[in-house]
C-alpha cells in the first residue's frame, strides 16, 4: 500500500531520523514502536506532510505512478489527505464548538444549486455524517455539538472524518491514552473492522498489551534508526523491549518496602474529613502519612483528578476539613498548598505543564524557584546542575539543558515536568498519571524514583489508569467510583481485587 525508504530528517543539522523505512500492506494494523524520543512522531509528521523530510522516498500503490516513488512529497496534511493518508491525533484536533457533522465535513461540504448560488446541502451533510458515524459504531445525534460527547466518542468522530476523505492509510498516534478499558475495546473493534475492509492502520502506543491485542506487524525505531520489522507472532514482548532499548530490560527493581511504621499518636501529614465539592466530588475521608505511597484507583471520570485538584487548592471545597500536621487549613490557591510542602504534577502537561519556549533548565527549575520566592534566586549554575541531575536520573533525551522544552518528544517533556516537581522535594507529592506517554524503561525508572523518595520520607499520592502500576507501587490503595470513595485496599492487593471493589461500588 505504502512504502517509505531511506527517510532522513534533521533539525538544525541534528539527525533525528536516519535511513528509516516503513512498509504498510493493505488490510493490516502496524504498530510503530520505540522509546521516548526514538523518532516515531517525527516519522509520522513526515508521512502526513506536516514536515518535509531531509531525504527519502515514498511509494504509494494506486497512485498515478504506482510502484514508482511519488514525484513530490505531500506538502501539507491536506495534500497527504488527498493521497489518502489521514491522521488521528491523541489530542483530538477537531472543533468542539461545531456539530459532529460539521466536524466531519468542515472545509468539504457537499453543495447544491448552480455555480455561484451553490449552497451547503445540510440535509446531505447530516445524512452522510450519520452513515459515517455508524461505520465507526456510533449511534449519536450528528447535529449536536462535538463537545457534548466524551473524548472516546470525539476520537471515533475523527476516525469518521478520516473515512469521509476515503483514506487508505489511517495513522493513530497514542489514541488510547485518554480512554478507559471499555472504550479501548470499542475502538479496537472499529479498527479491526476497518482493517478487514482493506485499510492500512499505523498505531503508536506505549501500552505493550495493546500492541499484542491488535497489531499484525511491528516496526521498531531506536534513536532515529530503523531496527527492524516483524510479524507480531515473531516478536514476543521481551524481544520487542530488547529491540526498543538495544538491551534487555533489567530485572524488576520496583520493590515496595514494607509499610512504614507510623506513630498512631502523631497527626497525619495530610488528612481530610468529609471533603467534597458540589457535583464534582462526594464528601470523603483520606489520610496520607510521611513515607507512604497511596494509590488512587478508579476508572476515567471516577473523580481522581478532581480530588487531586481539591487537595492542591486548584479547586475550593464547599464542605469538609483539611488538616496538615493536624492543623486545619483552607487553601485558597496552589501557593497556599505549596507553602505547606505540597506539589502536584498535573495530568495535562500541554495546558498545565510546559512552557514551550523556555529551556529544559528553566522548566525544571520553575517550581523550585517559585517556592523559594523572589528573595532567593537560583543562579544559572544552580539551575543547570539541578536540571542536569534530573536529565540523568530520569533519562530525559535532550541535546542539552538549554534546549527549548517544546523541541523534546512528548514523553521527554513529561519527564521534565515530573522532574520540576521532584526537584521541589515536597513533603507530599501528588502525581496525576505520571507515566502516561512514557516508554517502558522510563516507567520503571519513574516508579523506582517514587519509591526512593517515599523511603526518604515523602508522602506520595499516585494516580494512574494503569492498575498494574498502582498495585505495584502503593502501600495502600484508595478506590474511587462515580466521584465518591468506595473503600481502601492494603498493599499487595491484586488488580482484580481493585476492579472488584470498583464494580461492587
Ligand atoms: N522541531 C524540532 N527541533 C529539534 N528537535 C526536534 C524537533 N522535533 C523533534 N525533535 C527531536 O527529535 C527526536 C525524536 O522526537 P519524536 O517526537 O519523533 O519522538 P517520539 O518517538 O515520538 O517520542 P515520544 O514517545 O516521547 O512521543 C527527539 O529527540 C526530539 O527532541
Amino acid at each position: 500500500m505504502l512504502q517509505l525508504t531511506g527517510i532522513h530528517k534533521q533539525f538544525a543539522g541534528i539527525p533525528v531520523l536516519r535511513d528509516v523505512q516503513l512498509r504498510l500492506y493493505p488490510g493490516e494494523i502496524h504498530a510503530l514502536m520505540g522509546q521516548n524520543g526514538a523518532g516515531k512522531s517525527t516519522l509520522i509528521k513526515v508521512l502526513t506532510g506536516a514536515i518535509p523530510p531531509s531525504g527519502g522516498q515514498m511509494r504509494l500503490a494506486g497512485s498515478e505512478s504506482a510502484g514508482e516513488p511519488i514525484s513530490a512529497w505531500p506538502e501539507s496534511p491536506l495534500a497527504a489527505q488527498r493521497l489518502g493518508i489521514s491522521t488521528v491525533y491523541q489530542e483530538v484536533n477537531l472543533c468542539p464548538n461545531l456539530s459532529v457533522a460539521e466536524n466531519i465535513y468542515a472545509g468539504r461540504y457537499p453543495r447544491k444549486g448552480l455555480l455561484q448560488g451553490r449552497r451547503i446541502d445540510w440535509a446531505a451533510v447530516n445524512q452522510r455524517a450519520r452513515e459515517l458515524v455508524a461505520r465507526v459504531g456510533l449511534d449519536i445525534d450528528v447535529t449536536r455539538l462535538l463537545s457534548d460527547y466524551p473524548v472516546a466518542v470525539q476520537q471515533l468522530v475523527s476516525i469518521a472524518r478520516a473515512l469521509s476523505i476515503e483514506s487508505r492509510v489511517l495513522i493513530l498516534d497514542e489514541p488510547t491514552s485518554s480512554l478507559d478499558d471499555d472504550e479501548v475495546r470499542k475502538l479496537f473493534d472499529v479498527l479491526r473492522r476497518l482493517r478487514d475492509e482493506g485499510l492500512s492502520i499505523v498505531f503508536v502506543t506505549h501500552f505493550l498489551n495493546q500492541v499484542y491485542a491488535i497489531s499484525d506487524r511491528i516496526t521498531v525505531l531506536r534513536n532515529g534508526s530503523w531496527v527492524g520489522e516483524w510479524p507480531v507472532a515473531d516478536l514476543p514482548a521481551p524481544a520487542l523491549i530488547a529491540a526498543m532499548l538495544g538491551r534487555e530490560l533489567a530485572a524488576s527493581s520496583t520493590q515496595r518496602q514494607a509499610e512504614p511504621a507510623f506513630d498512631a499518636n502523631q497527626p497525619a501529614l495530610l488528612e481530610v474529613e468529609g471533603l467534597g465539592q458540589g457535583g464534582q466530588l462526594q464528601p470523603m475521608d483520606l489520610r496520607l502519612r510521611a513515607g507512604e505511597v497511596v494509590g488512587l484507583a478508579g476508572l476515567l471520570g471516577a473523580g481522581r483528578t478532581e480530588l487531586a485538584r481539591l487537595l492542591f487548592g486548584l479547586e475550593l471545597p464547599d464542605r469538609g476539613v483539611l488538616r496538615v500536621d493536624g492543623q486545619v487549613m483552607a487553601f485558597s490557591n496552589p501557593m497556599d498548598a505549596i507553602r505547606q510542602g505540597l506539589a502536584l504534577c498535573p495530568e495535562e502537561r500541554k495546558t498545565d505543564g510546559i512552557v514551550a519556549d523556555l529551556s529544559v533548565r528553566e522548566n525544571i527549575a520553575l517550581a523550585l524557584q517559585a517556592r523559594q520566592g523572589m528573595g532567593r534566586f537560583l543562579s544559572r549554575a544552580e539551575q543547570s546542575a539541578l536540571a542536569q541531575r534530573y536529565v540523568e536520573l530520569l533519562g530525559i533525551k535532550t541535546a542539552s539543558v538549554e534546549t527549548p522544552i517544546g523541541l523534546l518528544s512528548g514523553g521527554n517533556q513529561q519527564k521534565a515536568i515530573l522532574a520540576r516537581w521532584l526537584a521541589t522535594e515536597p513533603r507530599l507529592l501528588i502525581l496525576d498519571e505520571p507515566t502516561r506517554g512514557i516508554d517502558v524503561a522510563a516507567k520503571r525508572e519513574i516508579m523506582d524514583q517514587i519509591l526512593r523518595l517515599a523511603q526518604a520520607g515523602m508522602a506520595v499520592l499516585f494516580i494512574s489508569s494503569e492498575m498494574s502500576e498502582v498495585v505495584r507501587v502503593a502501600h495502600r490503595i484508595v478506590v474511587l467510583r462515580d466521584r465518591h470513595k468506595v473503600g481502601e485496599l492494603p498493599a499487595g492487593s491484586s488488580e482484580d481485587a481493585v476492579y472488584e471493589m470498583i464494580a461492587a461500588g
